[in-house]
């Protein structure tokens, strides 16, 4: 019953507190992400910019309760995670839809692997989908329809559940920087309604700033945070972020951490 509450038409704000102490992680003597303390508020939107192999996706692992620390600890809501994280919702580059199946059937898929009632499932996947403009893509295959409808069935998927917590990992690196725009205004739209707490993992200094209540700013060798920013401005964010000199402000910031550890050059 609880499961069927919980899928009701959206009312309450539903992230937790992820706490992340000094968790770090080596693979045999290389250290892939050094002891990193985050403190993630319920409802908080964190993005994590950073050039490859800074360990952006060993930390979104971890705190996913797949991969193990080497050291420190997690806690959701304030209890030791100990295994896969099951209130989550996951988005990565590759939308991951299965072919066979519906664009509505793929959403649904997620109640169908937990054995829940389908109709309450099936009423919250037809909001999503109004909300996305995904509306008459429902019953095509992934393969009849755009990189930009796929990725936002995707999303539809990793939110159906109402998840506390969402991590998504590069999500809209396949998509063309129009479609791009646009998806990440729907994030942010639905975000702003549901409240999950998200970590949200780019390559993408502009959409970091763009969508993130804070950003923290990684590099490689080790994998570490080297900075970490408020970005306290009002939301929605513009469609447009290079329009904004306060986002622009924030994109020069870590621009320059970049430049100064060699990331890019100038
Ligand atoms: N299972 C593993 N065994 C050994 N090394 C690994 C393993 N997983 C990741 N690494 C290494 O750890 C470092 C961090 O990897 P990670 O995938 O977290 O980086 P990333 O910042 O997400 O990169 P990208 O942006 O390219 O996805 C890289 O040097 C990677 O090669």
């Amino acid at each position: 019953m609880q499961a069927l509450q919980k899928i009701d038409p959206i009312s309450e704000l539903s992230g937790v507190r992820i706490e992340i102490e000094e968790v770090g992680k080596k693979f045999g003597a290389f250290e892939a992400l050094r002891p990193t303390t985050i403190d993630i508020k319920p409802g908080e939107f964190v993005s994590v910019v950073g050039p490859s192999g800074c360990g952006k996706s060993t930390l979104m692992l971890m705190v996913a309760g797949l991969m193990h620390p080497s050291s420190g600890k997690i806690r959701v809501e304030g209890k030791p995670l100990s295994g896969a994280l099951t209130d989550v919702g996951i988005a990565f580059q590759d939308h991951l839809l299965l072919e066979f199946r519906t664009a509505m059937d793929n959403v649904l898929l997620q109640g169908v692997i937990r054995g829940l009632p389908l109709e309450p499932i099936r009423k919250r996947a037809n909001e999503l989908f109004e909300r996305l403009g995904l509306t008459k893509a429902a019953n095509r295959y992934p393969s009849q329809l755009s990189g930009g409808m796929r990725q936002r069935v995707s999303l539809a998927r990793a939110l159906v559940l109402k998840p506390a917590v969402l991590l998504m990992d590069e999500p809209f690196g396949a998509l063309d920087a129009l479609t791009r725009v646009q998806v990440r205004h729907d994030l942010e739209q639905l975000w702003m309604t549901e409240r999950p707490t998200v970590l949200f993992i780019t390559h993408s200094v502009e959409e970091a700033v763009g969508l993130g209540d804070r950003v923290l700013v990684m590099a490689p060798s080790p994998g570490q945070v080297v900075d970490e920013i408020q970005i306290d401005l009002p939301r929605p964010r513009p469609v447009s972020l290079g329009e904004e000199p306060e986002l622009s402000a924030f994109s020069k910031r870590i621009y320059d951490h970049f430049a100064r550890l060699g990331v890019i050059h100038r």
